[in-house]
């Protein structure tokens, strides 16, 4: 089976990857496979710059094609926040229950109809010795009031999908593969994944 490495330390992302990936043929590989590889400082302004930063930077220190995905939540009475904070939007320790508490919080008594949101995820392709290719996807919804559902990761007992009506917790993992801003940026790549990916796989 061909190999893709993706540059995620996120075990939820990485979860996803590996059945968004399998539907193509494809193994994952993260950087959970890869402990030597440190963490990529995030320091661009942009989910796309990050997600850029991501993939470069390790694919120089392998030596071959890699995907990294940059993604959070965006909430529109937040002015955008947490945005490409998502992960430690609440502090260092990337917690997701103190994250999610923090943005209920900051929502609390503001009204269904302002609590519009979406989660944005930009997907960097970097290839040795080829420009990187980026591609991005979203998913719209609202914030709820209180969690909702055991699924998925991050902000997903929090937030209502619009086009499933139920809280992408609650959602199974096929479900949320076929409507999420990850699948929606993994489609962009359209046709052209299987040649991109032609390139990006590694032969074992
Ligand atoms: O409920 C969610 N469902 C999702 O589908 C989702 N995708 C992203 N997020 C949030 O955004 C951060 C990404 O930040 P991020 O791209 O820097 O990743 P990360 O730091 O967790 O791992 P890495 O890939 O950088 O190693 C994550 O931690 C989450 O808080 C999500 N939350
Ligand atoms: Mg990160």
């Amino acid at each position: 089976m061909k190999e893709i490495v993706v540059a995620t330390k996120n075990k939820g992302k990485a979860k996803e990857f590996e059945k968004l990936f399998s539907a193509h043929g494809f193994q994952v590989k993260t950087l959970l496979d890869y402990p030597e590889i440190g963490e990529v400082e995030e320091t661009g302004t942009t989910f796309e710059e990050n997600a850029v930063l991501k993939a470069e930077a390790v694919s120089k220190q392998l030596n071959h094609p890699v995907i990294a995905d940059d993604s959070g939540l965006i909430v529109d009475a937040l002015e955008g926040r947490p945005g490409i904070y998502s992960a430690r939007y609440a502090g260092a320790e990337k917690s997701d229950e103190a994250n999610m508490d923090k943005v209920l919080n900051e929502l609390k008594g503001i009204p269904d109809e302002k609590r519009i949101a979406r989660f944005y995820c930009a997907l960097a392709v970097a290839l040795p010795g080829q420009s990187t290719y980026t591609v991005f996807g979203t998913c719209e919804g609202e914030i709820l009031s209180e969690r909702r559902g055991n699924n998925g990761f991050g902000y997903d007992p929090i937030f209502y999908v619009y086009e499933k009506k139920r809280a992408m917790a609650e959602l199974s993992s096929e479900e949320k593969n076929s409507i999420s801003h990850r699948a929606k940026a993994l489609e962009k790549l359209g046709q052209d994944i299987e040649m991109i990916l032609s390139g990006v796989g590694v032969d074992e």
